[in-house]
């Protein structure tokens, strides 16, 4: 099984590396963007290829679109992706996804793409056109979140992070059942989209999302949460039948 994890920066990237040490890892470079390939020490057919894409969502589109449109044309050794997970660290809403906590998409809803109106923001979607949701399949949800110890629930993508509580009641009214907010997963599930590849976005909570206290971030935590995920990682993976698209 093929898997494609795009992080946004290289320390994230490297975290979710450091699961599969002491087996080095193999570049691979691509038009734009460079693929460091590894494997789980005990061996199994799963093979990942991390990239750093870029922080943001059209970043992250972009290099997904590359790494996959690069797979598709056999430019690369790995062929055709199984499977792609957007990963990193992200904000956690409270009390339900502490510092430190893992988060797993059952949504990727993208959600300042829309307008503003006299009654309020309208998704762009209820303008006519686009797209501000993509659903992970359920039953690699399940077994990812089981393994891993992640709870499940919305993950919103957002431009700006949010920075006050105002903004946080906000998202949460409008997305009842969000947990996290990070800046790429829709990114990275519009370009699988557009491969038919399914996706998955998992984040490792760093900072409560809320008012903005730059010192209450624990970014070393979250990265050694997500190396913790990843070394667990293999064996849902390999046991899910990735044309089983179940919702
Ligand atoms: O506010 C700051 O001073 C600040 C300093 C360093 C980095 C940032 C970021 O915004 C990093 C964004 C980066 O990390 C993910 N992330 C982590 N927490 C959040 C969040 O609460 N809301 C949105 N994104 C978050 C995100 O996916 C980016 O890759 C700020």
């Amino acid at each position: 099984m093929r898997v494609l994890v795009a992080t946004a920066v290289l320390v994230e990237r490297d975290a979710v590396a450091a699961a599969f040490a002491p087996s080095p890892a193999r570049e691979y470079a691509i038009p734009g963007a460079t693929l460091s390939r590894v494997t789980p020490a005990e061996g199994g057919p799963v093979v990942l290829d991390l990239l750093a894409a870029g922080v943001g969502p059209a970043a992250a589109a972009a290099a997904t679109a590359a790494a996959l449109t690069a797979a598709a044309l056999d430019e690369q050794p790995s062929g055709p992706y199984d499977l792609v997970v957007s990963a990193g660290i992200g904000g956690g809403f409270q009390p339900e996804a502490p510092v430190g906590s893992l988060v797993l998409a059952d949504e990727i809803t993208a959600a300042d793409l829309g307008a503003e109106t006299a009654d309020g923001f309208v998704p762009v979607t209820e303008l006519g056109f686009g797209a501000v949701t993509h659903r992970p399949p359920e039953s690699l949800v399940r077994a990812v979140a089981a393994v891993t110890g992640a709870r499940t629930g919305a993950v919103l993508t957002v431009n700006t992070v949010t920075g006050s509580a105002d903004r946080a009641a906000e998202l949460r009214r409008r997305h009842p059942g969000a947990l996290a907010e990070a800046m790429e997963g829709f990114g990275v599930a519009e370009a699988a989209a557009a491969h038919g590849v399914p996706v998955l976005e998992l984040r490792a909570v760093s900072n409560p999302v809320g008012p903005r206290d730059r010192a209450a971030w624990r970014i070393g935590d979250a990265l050694a949460a997500l190396t913790g995920a990843f070394g667990k990682l293999a064996p849902a993976l390999e046991s899910w039948n990735p044309h089983d698209r179940t919702q």
